[in-house]
Order: structure tokens, then C-alpha cells, then sequence
């Protein structure tokens, strides 16, 4: 089953797995306009960095249908207004202005070909971009499975697997690696609240893999830790800037504080697409605010007085000195500093 997905020719358009709907419904949704797909990353139908990058490419495709028979002028004025859309969809997961600004750069380099041309060639760097992530996500898994004891019980936070990426996922690949190689792990899925990405979704994927897991609220980290069930602690980011602090789900710089309490290894996995070198420091990077909704009315049922106010930031951020590595599918970056990011992170 695909969490992203083409269907048909250049005329075609892009099919996502509803993740809203998950665990208890498995239903799809067919994007046939940009709105679609703005309305799919919005709402997290489609979430997680990588996955947000790979539909937003395809989702540029879709916009282009009305002016393939125009001028090259007219397709460009459409083909940026469609970016631009796009890209204000969610603010944090540089993986959706990567990925953006990758087919802008193509669109740019190419302005010789007529609009039909240009589309396909498109469409072709969307699927690559598609493979690429799919070929990052496996060096991730065999890098990070390196550094996960035998026996281990690793703690992870918010949903890093196949439905977040476009393959096997960042720190779940870490996961599922450790598995296959016969580690004999035991992972420690933390709910994620608000939305619950740990509970409805990095749950289901265990279960898919076969891979044991306990699922726990995020308020038991500490005590898990405390107890010695957990011998590693990786997560996913959506944005790491130049020295290593890392933008990913909130409550994962809670976990990192607990885990250096704890003198516990705290590993973050990410593909190269997800450093974003102009930011020096976390400080700067930008933290999407969610509506109080996702607080209040906990899936469907209200859990809270709507008169009380609510504070709701997607994303923290974890300096890089609680980081023990980042795991990329060029390598493991030990010690996180700004020097040993460039060395393995700048182009
Ligand atoms: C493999 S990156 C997944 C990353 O994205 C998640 O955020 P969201 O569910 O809001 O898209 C979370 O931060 C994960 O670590």
C-alpha cells in the first residue's frame, strides 16, 4: 500500500493514503488540483518532511493541466503561482521548500522547452525526487541500525515510517533495520498528543513489521527510561539547521532532556534533504502554529472547555549538544557540530 502515490501519465494525478483516517479506515484520496494537495498537507491527510516534499512535487504537476497548449511565459506565471501556493501549506518541514525549490531550479535551467516538455520533464523530477527519498530512507536504516545495541528497547516520538516518507521512513527505518539484522529490539512508541501520530500511526506500522512495540503516553517517557527499558532514543526532524539543533514533533526536546537525565543516547535521523545550512541556529527556525481544536477535541471528542486558552506549537526544537548523532543516508554525524555538518551536508 503507497502513502504517495502517481497515477496514470503526465495528465495524471497524485493518489495519498488519508493518514487522518488511520488506524481504523484505510482510504485514499485522488488530488486533481493543487488545492487538493495544499488542502491534504494542511490538514496532515499526507504529513511527515520527506512525504510533504515528494507530494508537493507531484502536486505541482497537477497545477499545470490548464496551460500546456499557452506560451512558456504563461506556463512559467502558473508554474510559480502553483509553487508559491504550495509551499505555504506548512512552514516548519524544510523538506516542502527543498523539494520545491528543486523543481523551480529545473523549471529555470530548461526555460528552452515548450510547456508540454517542460511538464514531462517535471513530472520525471518529481519521481526522482520519489526515489531518491525511497533509496535515503534504506542508508538511513543500515547507518543508524549500527548504533542500536543488541537487546536494545529504543524509545521513538511522532511517526517516522513509510507514512511520512517515500520509503521505509528515518528513524523507523533505524528501527526496522535493527530488526531485520535480528537485534532483537523493543521499541517504545511515545502517543505523540496532540494529534497522535505515535498512537495511530508508528503503532499500526509496528504491527505492520512485526516489530515489538509498546505504545506509551508521552507523559511515561521518563519513568520508561528510569526503569532501564530504554538503551536508545531516536526521532525523525523536519528541520536541522547549520550546528545540528533540530526542529521535529513537540515533545521531542523533552524527550532528548530526558534522555541526557537519564545518560541515554539520543539519536535523530534525517535525510539531507531536511538540513537547511542557511539557518545557523535553531533559533531561527520557524515553528507552525495548530489550531487549539487539535487540543481541545482530541479526535472527535471534546476533551476540554473551549473557553480555556490553549497554546499549540507543532514543533520544538532540540539543541544539537542533546544529540548524540544525526543519522543521514550519507553517514552518521558525530560530534553535531556545525564543522562535521558541512563536512557531510554541504553540496
Ligand atoms: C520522517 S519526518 C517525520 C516528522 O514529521 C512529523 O511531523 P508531522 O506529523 O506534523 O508532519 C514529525 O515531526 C516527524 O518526526
Amino acid at each position: 500500500m503507497k502513502t504517495i502515490e502517481w497515477i496514470g501519465d503526465v495528465d495524471g494525478h497524485l493518489r495519498l493514503l488519508d493518514q487522518t483516517k488511520l488506524p481504523t479506515e484505510t482510504t485514499f484520496l485522488d488530488c486533481e488540483t493543487p488545492e487538493d494537495v495544499y488542502g491534504a498537507i494542511k490538514r496532515l491527510s499526507v504529513r511527515g518532511a520527506p512525504a510533504i516534499g515528494v507530494s508537493a512535487a507531484y502536486g505541482i504537476i497537477v497545477g499545470l493541466r490548464d496551460v500546456i497548449q499557452t506560451d512558456r511565459a504563461t506556463f512559467d506565471q502558473q508554474f510559480n503561482k502553483v509553487c508559491t501556493y504550495l509551499a505555504d501549506s506548512r512552514p516548519t518541514a524544510v523538506n516542502l521548500f527543498w523539494a520545491i525549490d528543486r523543481m523551480q531550479k529545473l523549471a529555470q535551467a530548461e526555460s528552452q522547452l515548450d510547456p508540454a516538455a517542460m511538464r514531462k520533464r517535471l513530472l520525471e523530477e518529481a519521481r526522482t525526487i520519489d526515489d531518491e527519498d525511497r533509496e535515503m530512507c534504506d542508508a538511513i536504516g543500515r547507518f543508524g541500525a549500527e548504533l542500536i545495541p543488541q537487546g536494545a528497547g529504543v524509545l521513538t516520538h511522532c511517526n517516522t515510517g513509510a507514512l511520512a516518507t517515500a520509503g521505509m521512513g528515518t528513524a523507523f527505518s533505524v528501527l526496522y533495520s535493527a530488526h531485520k539484522q535480528g537485534k532483537n529490539i523493543h521499541v517504545y512508541a511515545d502517543e505523540t498528543r496532540p494529534l497522535l501520530q505515535g498512537a495511530r500511526l508508528t503503532a499500526w506500522e509496528l504491527l505492520q513489521h512485526g516489530i515489538p512495540g509498546t505504545l506509551i503516553c508521552d507523559s511515561m517517557a521518563a519513568w520508561v527510561m528510569k526503569e532501564g527499558k530504554i538503551q536508545a532514543v531516536v526521532t525523525g526532524a523536519d528541520r536541522i539547521a547549520a550546528n545540528g539543533d533540530s526542529a521535529n514533533k513537540i515533545g521531542t526536546y523533552s524527550a532528548a532532556v530526558l534522555a541526557k537525565a537519564h545518560n541515554i543516547p539520543f539519536y535523530i535521523a534525517a535525510p539531507s534533504s531536511t538540513f537547511d545550512l542557511s539557518l545557523a541556529t535553531g533559533e531561527e527556525i520557524p515553528i507552525e502554529q495548530r489550531d487549539s481544536a487539535e487540543i481541545t477535541h482530541g479526535y472527535g471528542k471534546q476533551t476540554a472547555p473551549l473557553e480555556i486558552d490553549t497554546y499549540n506549537p507543532a514543533f520544538d526544537v532540540t539543541p544539537a549538544e542533546y544529540i548524540a548523532g544525526l543519522i543521514t543516508e550519507r553517514g552518521v554525524i558525530q560530534p553535531v557540530t556545525t564543522e562535521e555538518i558541512a563536512k557531510v551536508i554541504a553540496d
